[in-house]
C-alpha cells in the first residue's frame, strides 16, 4: 500500500488532498512553484484538519502521517510512490509539470491527474512511463467529499487503476472507476450539462440567479444526495421521463460555446470569491463566512448520510 505521496501545485484542491491523505497515515510532500502559495496553503491545511476532527476521521496512530512543504520538485518527489498533480487546468503547464517530474522519478511510481477532465490519454503523452499514468479526480472540497473518480488513458495500465481504486478505499473513501476516458469524466459532465442549463435559463431572464439557486438546491439537490439520478427515473417512473423528455430535451440547451454572461463576466474580472464578485459580490467577511457555513452544512449532511445521526 502506498506510504508516501507528494502534491504537486497547493492552490485551492491541494491543501484539502494532502489533508486527508495525511490523515490517514500517508506522509506528504506539498510543492507549489509559487511560494506565495505556501501560506495560504498551510492555512488551509490547518482548516481542512479542523473539519476532519468534526468528521470524526482519526489518524491510524499516534504521530501516524504528515505534511512536509518543501521548496523544489525534486524533493517532492523524492521518495514518493504517488505523485499528484493539482497545477492548472491548462494542457501545457500540466505536460511541462509532467517533464519536469519525469526525469527525478523511478518507472513504478504513479504519476496521478487531478484533473477536472482533460482525457488521460492526452497528459500520458507527455511522460516516459503512461502505463502508471491515471487520472484521480478529488471533487472540491477534497477533504469532505468522499467520492473520487478514477479514470484510465488508452496506455494506463489496469493494475495502476487498481492501485489508486485501492488506496481510496483503504482510506475511508469512495473510488469510482470511470470505464471510458471521456472529456469531464463522469461527475463534470452531469455538472456542467446542469451549470450550461442553469447559466442558460439565468442569461435569458427565466429566472433570478438567487431563485435558480433555490430552485436547483431546494428541489434537484437536496433530493439527489439522498437518490442518484438512475435511481430517482425508478423512483419517478420512467413512462414519465418517456412523457416529458420527448418534448422537454429538444427545448434544452445545447450551445456548444461558453455563455456570453460567463465571458463577460470573466473579461472584467469577475471570477466569483476569489475575486469578491461573480454571480453574486461578496466582502472578505462574507467569503469567510461562507466557507465556514459551506464546511459545516457538508459535514452535518455527510453525518447524516453515513447514518452517523
Ligand atoms: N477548483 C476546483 O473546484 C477543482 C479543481 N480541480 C482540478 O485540480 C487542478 C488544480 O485546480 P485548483 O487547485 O483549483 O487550481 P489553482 O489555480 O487554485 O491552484 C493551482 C496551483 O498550482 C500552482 N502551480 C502552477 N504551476 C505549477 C508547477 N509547474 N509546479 C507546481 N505548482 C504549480 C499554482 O501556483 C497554484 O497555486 C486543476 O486541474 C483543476 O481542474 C479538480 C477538482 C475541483
Ligand atoms: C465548477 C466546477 N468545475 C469543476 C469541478 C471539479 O470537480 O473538477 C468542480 C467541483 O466542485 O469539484 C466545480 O464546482
Amino acid at each position: 500500500m502506498i506510504k508516501r505521496a507528494a502534491l504537486i501545485g497547493l492552490g485551492t484542491m491541494g491543501p484539502g488532498i494532502a489533508a486527508r491523505l495525511s490523515r490517514s497515515g500517508l506522509d506528504v510532500t506539498a510543492y507549489d512553484v509559487s511560494p506565495a502559495a505556501v501560506e495560504p496553503a498551510r492555512g488551509m491545511l490547518d482548516l481542512a484538519g479542523g473539519v476532519l476532527d468534526r468528521l470524526d476521521i482519526k489518524a491510524p496512530g499516534t504521530g501516524a502521517g504528515s505534511v512536509r512543504f518543501v521548496e523544489t520538485i525534486a524533493e517532492a518527489v523524492d521518495g514518493a510512490e504517488l505523485v499528484i498533480e493539482n497545477v492548472p487546468e491548462n494542457i501545457d503547464i500540466k505536460a511541462q509539470t509532467y517533464r519536469d517530474i519525469d526525469p527525478l522519478i523511478g518507472p513504478s511510481v504513479i504519476v496521478a491527474s487531478d484533473t477536472s477532465g482533460i482525457p488521460i490519454t492526452k497528459l500520458q503523452a507527455h511522460i516516459s512511463h503512461p502505463e502508471r499514468m491515471v487520472g484521480m479526480h478529488w471533487s472540491n472540497p477534497p477533504h469532505i467529499i468522499p467520492m473520487i473518480e478514477v479514470i484510465g488513458g488508452e496506455k494506463t495500465a489496469p493494475e495502476t487503476v487498481a492501485v489508486i481504486r485501492d488506496l481510496i478505499r483503504s482510506i475511508g473513501l469512495l473510488p469510482v472507476v470511470v470505464k471510458k476516458d471521456v472529456p469531464g469524466f463522469v461527475e463534470n459532465r452531469v455538472l456542467y450539462a446542469l451549470l450550461r442549463e442553469a447559466v442558460d435559463l439565468v442569461e435569458r431572464g427565466v429566472i433570478e440567479p438567487e431563485d435558480l439557486d433555490t430552485c436547483v438546491s431546494w428541489g434537484i439537490g437536496y433530493k439527489i444526495a439522498v437518490i442518484g439520478p438512475m435511481a430517482l427515473l425508478d423512483m419517478a417512473g420512467l413512462d414519465i421521463y418517456k412523457s416529458v423528455s420527448s418534448f422537454l430535451n429538444a427545448d434544452l440547451s445545447n450551445r456548444d460555446d461558453v455563455a456570453p454572461m460567463v465571458l463577460e463576466n470573466t473579461a472584467a474580472s469577475k471570477f466569483g470569491i476569489k475575486s469578491g464578485e461573480g454571480m453574486f459580490s461578496y466582502t472578505p467577511e462574507q467569503i469567510k463566512a461562507l466557507q465556514g457555513e459551506r464546511a459545516r452544512k457538508l459535514v452535518a449532511v455527510r453525518r447524516i448520510l453515513e447514518g452517523r445521526e
